[in-house]
């Protein structure tokens, strides 16, 4: 429709790069490396340019200045297309739905998320008890290296499944690790060509063999999982005692059974608990994962760590939200981490929500479009040296910590992540109890850990590596 209406001569999109018939600018986009490929473009078109995946326009926008006008209101705030999510979720659920729908679920996720303590105490006990239960498994490996991944995914993932289901799994439970190891598949394959061909020709790859279909497959039993866990509730259900996230559905779909234009269906209910579940694991162990690979490479960085760690927590209470406050080096290294590593550089696209006037340019309702997120976190006018890890982006000179409003790993504006605050409270927790706790040993020489992430299309994850813990 965007091509149509451009046709009748709707739009003056942003200039980009000639594209091929058909192909679009594919030659001009490596799979691996999208996003640099991006930013390349933009060294030569600008900070607002567009190009073309197959035949369709998407417009790239890059920059702070740029991303703060346009994140500002509602312009930008519908989700662009993505199909193989479309293929596994429908128009449903928070992440992949638009209009009266999406405001709907979100806003009925933040507040529900919020009662069970988003910023409260009841999530952050339940983060600290994670917290404590990882302590005690990474005990288990008694100083000898290891790969962290899974114990940081099990951890993480079990956090948001006490929110939504209402209890955490046990580490060895069959359920949890199919759970864990379907969603570590669906991120795997978003970083692949797989992914960007099933972009570019949905019809086509319906057909054919190859990753996609696995993933589709093993998204529909994730869904009867999620599905078996609602009968569950539904048996159970104490309309005065909401349990969890699925409770608080159930009776807002009770509540609503009588309105034709609420959204509290079944369907929605799966969804967006899947959602959850799949935007509140991945990213933030992964997070995790990178900021330990770091620490590693920066022993002087740990050990400010540890000395800010005995001062304000000490070694006889767990640490807390509160720590926060008086923490501004944990703070600081936290954000650095997460700037410094630029998890998910093209965050999720955009699409815009009426023709759009934006600068000298009018982007046609409907139009893809992209926030080049590592264009901010890198931005040199924001950070002085934003190539290196440099804590110092975010303290001042008494060593108070500073914010940078170029600081976007969320996004921002009305659809940025609904799970930042959920996010801060971990990454703060697991860090801390963490190095409460342990040294970090690296297992090679420090000058062969290499911090440069490895990129996949979607997100960025470190390389794999090993290290050991040491009792303190
Ligand atoms: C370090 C951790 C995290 C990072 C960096 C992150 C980042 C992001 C980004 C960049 C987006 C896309 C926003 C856009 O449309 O531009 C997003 C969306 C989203 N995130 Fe997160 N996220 C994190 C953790 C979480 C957690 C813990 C949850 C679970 C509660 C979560 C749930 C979601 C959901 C549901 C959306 C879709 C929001 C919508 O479409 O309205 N995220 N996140």
């Amino acid at each position: 429709t965007v091509l149509k209406r451009m046709k009748q001569g709707v739009g003056k999109l942003p200039p980009g790069p000639t594209a091929l018939p058909l192909l679009g600018n594919i030659l001009q986009l490596k799979g691996k490396e999208l996003f640099r490929s991006i930013l390349k473009l933009s060294e030569k078109y600008g900070s607002v340019f567009t190009i073309y995946l197959g035949s369709e326009p998407v417009v790239m926008l890059c920059g702070y200045e740029v991303l703060k006008e346009a994140l500002n209101g509602d312009d930008f705030a519908a989700r662009g297309s993505l199909p193989l999510l479309k293929r596994i979720t429908g128009d449903h659920g928070v992440i992949n739905s638009n209009g009266e729908r999406w405001k709907q679920l979100r806003r009925f996720s933040i507040v529900t998320l919020n009662n069970f303590g988003m910023k409260k105490r009841s999530i952050e006990e339940r983060i600290q008890t994670e917290a404590q239960f990882l302590v005690e498994e990474f005990r288990k490996n008694k100083e000898q290296p290891f790969d962290p991944t899974i114990f940081f995914s099990r951890s993480v993932s079990n956090v948001i499944c006490s929110v939504v289901f209402g209890d955490r799994f046990d580490y060895e439970d069959t359920n949890f690790l199919f759970l864990i190891i379907t969603l570590d598949d669906l991120f795997h394959i978003l970083g692949t060509v797989w992914v960007q061909l099933y972009s570019l020709f949905p019809n086509v790859m319906e057909y054919l063999p190859g990753p996609h279909k696995k993933v589709v497959k093993d998204m529909d039993q994730l869904k009867v999982f999620i599905q078996e866990r609602v009968k569950m509730h539904q048996d159970t259900l104490d309309p005065n005692c909401p349990r969890d996230f699925i409770d608080c559905f159930l009776i807002k779909m009770d509540q609503e059974k009588e309105n034709p234009l609420s959204e509290f269906s079944m369907e929605n209910l799966v969804t967006t608990t899947f959602d959850l579940f799949a935007g509140g694991t991945e990213i933030t162990s992964t997070t995790l994962r990178f900021g330990f690979l770091i620490l590693l490479k920066y022993p002087e960085v740990e050990e400010k760590l540890h000395e800010e760690i005995d001062r304000v927590i000490g070694q006889n209470r767990c640490p807390s939200i509160e720590d926060r406050n008086a923490m501004p080096y944990t703070e600081a290294v936290i954000y650095e981490i997460q700037r410094f590593i630029d998890i998910v550089p093209l965050a999720l696209p955009r699409a815009a929500t009426r023709d759009i006037q934006f600068r000298q340019y009018v982007i046609p309702k409907g139009t893809t479009v992209y926030t080049v997120l590592s264009s901010v976190l890198y931005d040199p006018k924001h950070y002085q040296n934003p190539e290196s890890f440099d804590p110092n982006h975010f303290l001042d000179a008494n060593g108070c910590f500073k914010r940078n409003d170029a600081f976007m790993p969320f996004s921002s504006g009305k659809r940025m992540c609904l799970g930042e605050g959920l996010a801060r409270m971990e990454l703060f927790l697991f860090f801390t109890t963490i190095l409460q706790n342990f040294d970090l040993k690296s297992d090679i020489d420090l000058k062969e850990i290499d911090v440069n992430p490895e990129t996949s299309g979607f997100s960025r994850v470190p390389h794999p590596f090993s290290f050991c813990l040491l009792p303190r």
